[in-house]
């Protein structure tokens, strides 16, 4: 979809030329009378001007355009009327897309009319039309200086072929262009109206395609392809998101395409030409395609590699480094550990309690475990005891170190000695925030122990500010990955 200027004998359209130079303007649908002016100007033949009709702003004199700041896109002023056209008449020549812009049949006798006369006329009209109640400031919103709307513009459609452009309108493609301007209204309140014009206009387009002329076997197989191909073109983001990822009104507008271009393909005629044509045509479509294919690959791979680095901390199994010797002594300790029934919580100032437990144990090929234990409730499931840290074995010694952080606010660390597959810590240092809960922790004495069943064990002692050591955690764990 390319916003192109309808002037006669004017070939301006959006991409083509410098738009710190050239900008395009609306034209004033809603200002039944400016737009009178506006239609008089360009004195084209059989042509009504919609929502996305445009004028490049080569057809306006400098004074038509407001003041405008270097970080601005250039705007119109509210009674400007275009006066600058080249009416000469270049219909002989069959390559040029302004030979579509049928001049009026008296606009030659027009031209006729004194130079003079016509100053004076477009004098008057711009006099007419300043006294105009211009009740809403236009406003331009798209980055090329377009009035009135999205940038989307839907009323011609301009396709290279050879080397020149070709303008088709299929029906569909204007309900498409709908489609595409949600992404800038507000989509929520249009959802309604949309959903049940997609089911029509898709209905539509059925029976449409079933009627039009068959493409031929192999165009039908590039057709296909090109359909499955469709990766992401028109980023329109639903409510709804179907399993691919893509939402559902995002797949539909996607058939749709296929759909107009099926059809329009087909309009291409079935002689030697029109097969030359569509194939080519597809094929450059296909390629584009396979374009946005590869892109969408490459930032996907880009994504995986990124996740996997943070993985490689997170998931355990995912780690395939080698283990370092400095911490072979703790293998057994290694893996994901679930409590095969809740554990108990006790304290003898508490109420008992039961809780259920995740450990993450794993390695990055570092000379420490790294370790994440999460506790949840254990009927409602809601998280509430977390402890992660850091485990660091003496090299050649027994003597092992949990460096712990705490939810509630508590860091400690614990140092213990390893007895084949039984540890048993001591807190070395306890710590915690200025608004910790009450009442101190002031010691924690705790025990890991693989049981002969393969069941990893863990007790938790603490003796708070008012109470002696005491037992506060027991739990059993199984292994549900290594
Ligand atoms: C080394 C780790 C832990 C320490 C140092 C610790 C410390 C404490 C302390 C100081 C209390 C307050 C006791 C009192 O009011 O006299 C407490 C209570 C409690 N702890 Fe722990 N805790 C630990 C681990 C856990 C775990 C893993 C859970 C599992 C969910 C847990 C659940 C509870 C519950 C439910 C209470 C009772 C809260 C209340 O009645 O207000 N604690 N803990």
């Amino acid at each position: 979809m390319v916003i192109s200027c309808a002037a006669v004998n004017c070939t301006n359209r959006q991409g083509k030329v410098d738009k710190s130079i050239i900008s395009f303007h609306r034209f004033p649908i809603k200002n039944a009378r400016r737009l009178e002016l506006w239609k008089q100007a360009v004195r084209r033949e059989r042509w009504t001007p919609n929502k996305y009709s445009f004028l490049c702003s080569k057809h306006f004199t400098p004074d038509s355009f407001q003041e405008r700041y270097e970080d601005q896109h250039r705007q119109l002023k509210g009674n400007a009327v275009p006066s600058i056209f080249d009416f000469t008449d270049k219909t002989r020549n069959s390559n040029s897309m302004v030979r579509r812009k049928v001049l009026c049949k008296d606009s030659l006798e027009q031209d006729a009319v004194s130079e003079e006369q016509g100053v004076a006329r477009v004098a008057k009209k711009r006099k007419a039309a300043s006294q105009e109640d211009v009740t809403k400031k236009e406003r331009d919103i798209s980055p090329i200086a377009v009035e009135e709307g999205p940038q989307h513009a839907v009323g011609e459609w301009a396709m290279g072929g050879s080397g020149e452009a070709e303008v088709f309108t299929p029906s569909s493609c204007s309900f498409i262009g709908t489609l595409h301007s949600y992404s800038y209204t507000s989509r929520q309140e249009r959802d309604q109206t949309a959903r049940s014009k997609h089911k029509k206009m898709r209905k539509k387009a059925e029976s449409e395609s079933k009627n039009a002329a068959a493409p031929t076997a192999s165009e039908h197989d590039l057709i296909k392809n090109v359909t499955i191909l469709v990766p992401d073109p028109h980023p329109v983001v639903g409510p709804v998101k179907h399993s691919s990822g893509s939402s559902c009104r995002h797949v539909l507008i996607d058939s749709l395409h296929s759909y107009c271009f099926t059809d329009w393909l087909a309009s291409k005629g079935q002689g030697r030409h029109g097969r030359l044509v569509r194939r080519q045509l597809l094929r450059r479509r296909a390629r584009r395609l396979q374009a946005q294919l590869q892109l969408r690959k490459g930032k996907e791979l880009m994504e995986r590699k990124r996740t996997q680095w943070v993985s490689n901390m997170l998931a355990p199994h995912r780690a395939d480094a080698p283990l370092n010797p400095v911490i072979k002594p703790l293998e057994w300790m290694l893996g994901t550990w679930e409590c095969d029934e809740p554990g108990e919580g006790t304290f003898p100032t508490i109420q008992p309690f039961r809780y259920t437990e995740t450990l993450h144990i794993f390695h990055v090929g570092q000379p420490m475990l790294n370790f994440m234990f999460n506790a949840f409730h254990s009927e409602t499931k809601k998280p509430l005891h977390r402890e992660c840290g850091f485990i660091r074995v003496e090299p050649g010694k027994d003597n092992v170190a949990f460096i712990i952080a705490q939810n509630t606010g508590l860091v400690e660390i614990e140092e213990g000695k390893l007895s084949g597959q039984e540890l048993t810590l001591q807190s070395q240092s306890v710590s915690r925030i200025s608004f910790a809960k009450e009442p101190h922790v002031q010691q924690i004495s705790r025990t890991f122990r693989l049981k002969e069943d393969g069941r990893l064990e863990q007790t938790v002692c603490m003796a708070t500010e008012g109470q002696p050591l005491s037992k506060h955690l027991h739990i059993t764990y199984r292994k549900r990955a290594p």
